[in-house]
């Protein structure tokens, strides 16, 4: 191996009607691994399908509440959302069936997707011709010249066209190939392929919390995110004869939205970071049945509310 490409990492998201093979195709990219994502707390927007994880790259594919055509003002305002949560991610996948003509609910998507398609922050869309394995060869170039004349008509250009089949494996990789290829630069948003949702980290994150908005919770509503960075033995614990419980450092980042929030939060002198820390440890303890070193860390992380990127990077 010459030069080591660089590592990517980002979320994708796939679109189309019902039933056009969405999940089948999620779970022919994730492979084996198929990561099946409870419900998470405060998930208002992404939901994760699951991660296609490389070695060079990591690819979270998200879902979106789904794109329907409106028959209300209220799934109008849902498209809405659906739209913008779209153009918050790092690529779209435009799922189009092979053995089906083009209608009204593939063009009603594609105009949704068209705005995000132009401009200074536009969203590569790669369309996706699925269950090749349905039609023949003549029928799919016919099919993928319609999805082609489809983007046409609406001024824009595809990022590219992937002919594939979930069923069989056709192109599977290729497509995983040009979905990477959009990626931004950057380490695995979640280490190992793994979501920090397991339920010990979940209830740590939550007692520490609770522990740091006692007395506060008015003035940080909902300000506060809470993530469980590491959980790792001490070196050295735990391996004598001594019978004393193992020691465990526990590291939690207290993500604020300002600085003026981290002040309430560390208070003077760090005094009020001290007492969080000593509530929460001892929950913590009776939990893991350990003795452990609470590490907190104090980080402001701006509007995260807002930007979905960083809430899926906070673990929301
Ligand atoms: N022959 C063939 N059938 C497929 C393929 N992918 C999906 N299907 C079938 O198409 C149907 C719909 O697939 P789904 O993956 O559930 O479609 P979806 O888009 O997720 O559907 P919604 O959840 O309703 O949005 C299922 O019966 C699948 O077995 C494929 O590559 N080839």
């Amino acid at each position: 191996m010459t030069h080591e490409n660089p590592h990517r990492s980002g979320f994708a998201c796939l679109v189309g009607r019902p039933n056009v093979g969405k999940s089948t195709l999620t779970n022919a990219l994730v492979g084996q691994k198929v990561a099946i994502m409870s419900a998470r707390p405060q998930t208002t927007r992404h939901t994760i399908r699951g991660i296609v994880q490389r070695d060079d790259a990591q690819m979270v594919l998200v879902d979106t509440p789904g794109l329907h055509r409106p028959r209300t003002l209220l799934g109008e305002r849902l498209n809405t959302l659906v739209v913008d949560t779209l153009s918050e991610v790092d690529v779209v996948g435009f799922c189009l069936p092979a053995d089906q003509k083009i209608g009204p609910g593939d063009r009603y998507i594609a105009n949704q997707l068209a705005p995000l398609m132009e401009g200074r922050t536009a969203v590569p869309v790669v369309a996706i011709v699925t269950k090749a394995d349905l039609v023949g060869r003549a029928a799919l170039a016919e099919q993928l010249m319609a999805v082609d004349q489809l983007a046409r008509s609406m001024d824009r250009d595809w990022s590219a066209i992937v002919p594939v089949s979930a069923q069989d494996g056709f192109q599977v990789a290729e497509l995983t190939e040009v979905l990477v290829a959009h990626l931004p630069e950057g380490p695995d948003l979640y280490p190992g392929g793994e979501l920090t949702d397991e339920p010990e980290e979940t209830m740590i994150a939550e007692l520490v919390r609770e522990a740091a908005l006692e007395g506060i919770r008015d003035e940080l509503p909902h300000s506060l995110a809470v993530v469980v960075e590491e959980i790792v033995p001490r070196e050295g614990s735990g391996d004598d004869s001594s019978g004393k419980p193992p020691l465990l450092d526990v590291r939690v980042n207290l993500f604020v939205e300002r600085e003026s929030q981290k002040g309430i939060i560390i208070g003077r002198g760090g005094s009020r970071l001290r007492e969080v820390g000593s509530q929460a440890r001892e929950g913590i303890e009776k939990l893991l049945g350990a003795r452990i070193y609470l590490d907190l860390h104090v980080k402001v992380a701006k509007d995260w509310q807002r930007d979905p990127k960083q809430l899926q990077r906070l673990g929301f």
